[in-house]
């Protein structure tokens, strides 16, 4: 991949958006098998190597494709150049829009107990420079509550869920904090479920806090001289941002991270949107939360059940996966450019987020 098409920025995407149409030939919304066997899926895709364990030039190359709203530089033409005319459009049709497939996707729901899972950075609040700042708006809040008032409805996200619920402000939802590793709902479950009357608190990576509070210090510590970096404590998990760091500088943070997550090998790095998340190796992670709260929903073994799942990041997938193997509800991705993902369908950005839930109320 040329450094020029890791440029892209989402911003860029939208000069080539096509009105989405469904792919005849496709079973719908098409399988994971039939959009790996189409043609050039990979190549089409944003394609970055997310792994872990990934080598250097793999963390750069991440970085410098994370979407960043500050960073627009190239033009539309350099967009179409470096993507390839028409792979937005060929990659909408295998995830087709949640909006113009809306009838569709109810009409799968008929009969169905939906159940409404939201990640929060990126899908209800939009990417800012600075992840204290990251507030919805009021219009969001009301048709969270909106469907909530109709559907069990949980956030989950890579945040510190008592950060999160400050954020949010609604009391009758499930909150899936620190990748899913810290839950909890509503004290008497949700009115349309047989949810169990207790409060439901779930946290599986509880034996890590102290380790996960020295490593916080230790990065505090570490990446201060590296200007615009930045460590937040999310509990169970920690992330350093970087993006308000000079890219430049993003090769001395990654190594300065390293270099502190080399003495912890029970703690693994991934990478989200500008940021490194560091969190324990404990096979848990936002689809075994979905698995989870739809067990605490006495949901799980039900056919009659429609979970949806709408996320922006590479931790999302987990979720859409999981959806996916049990031929069970919807992922929908929330991008502006083609990514590979496990997700059925797709939204633009948060501002699509708002007219797929206001819709669903109606
Ligand atoms: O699972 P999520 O809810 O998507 O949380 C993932 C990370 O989100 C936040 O960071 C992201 O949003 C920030 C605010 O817009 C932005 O500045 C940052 O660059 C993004 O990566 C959050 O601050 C992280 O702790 C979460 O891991």
């Amino acid at each position: 991949m040329t450094k020029q098409s890791l440029m892209l920025t989402e911003e860029h995407a939208v000069a080539v958006v096509a009105a989405a149409t469904t792919f005849s030939n496709f079973p719908y919304p098409p399988t994971t098998a039939a959009i790996l066997s189409f043609p050039g899926y990979k190549k089409m895709c944003c394609q970055i190597d997310l792994g872990g364990g990934g080598k250097r030039s793999s963390w750069i190359e991440f970085m410098a494709a994370a979407a960043s709203p500050t960073q627009i530089k190239s033009s539309a033409a350099a967009l179409t150049a470096s993507l390839g005319s028409g792979d937005y459009e060929r990659w909408m049709e295998l995830h087709p829009s949640a909006l113009h497939n809306f009838d569709e996707l109810m009409d799968a729901s008929k009969g169905k107990q939906i159940v409404m899972f939201l990640d929060y950075d990126g899908t209800l609040s939009p990417i800012v420079d600075d992840p204290d700042r990251a507030f919805m708006s009021d219009e969001m809040r009301e048709a969270v509550r909106d469907v909530a008032n109709h559907f069990p409805t949980a956030i989950v996200s890579g945040r510190c869920r008592d950060k999160l619920s400050n954020f949010v402000r609604l009391s009758e939802l499930y909150y899936a904090g620190s990748h899913g590793m810290d839950i909890k709902g509503p004290i008497h479950g949700h009115k349309h479920t047989k949810a169990k009357a207790k409060a439901v608190l779930f946290q599986p990576a509880s034996e890590f806090l102290p380790m996960i509070d020295e490593v916080y210090k230790k990065l505090v510590e570490t990446t201060h001289s590296v200007p615009g970096s930045r460590v937040e404590n999310n509990k169970f998990c920690l992330s350093v941002h970087f993006r308000c760091v000079e890219e430049k500088k993003w090769n001395a943070l990654s190594d300065k991270v390293r270099s502190v997550l080399k003495d912890y090998p029970k703690l693994r790095l991934t990478h989200g949107r500008k940021v490194m998340e560091i969190r324990p190796t404990i096979k848990w992670d936002k689809g075994k939360a979905l698995e989870f709260l739809l067990e605490s929903l006495g949901l799980n073994n039900q056919n009659d059940v429609l979970p949806l799942y709408i996320g922006d990041d590479r931790t999302d997938e987990d979720a859409f996966k999981v959806l996916r193997d049990r031929g069970q509800g919807f992922g929908i991705l929330v991008s502006k450019i083609a990514k590979e993902t496990n997700a059925a369908f797709s939204l633009r950005d948060p501002s699509e987020v708002l007219t797929f839930l206001r819709r669903l109320v109606e």
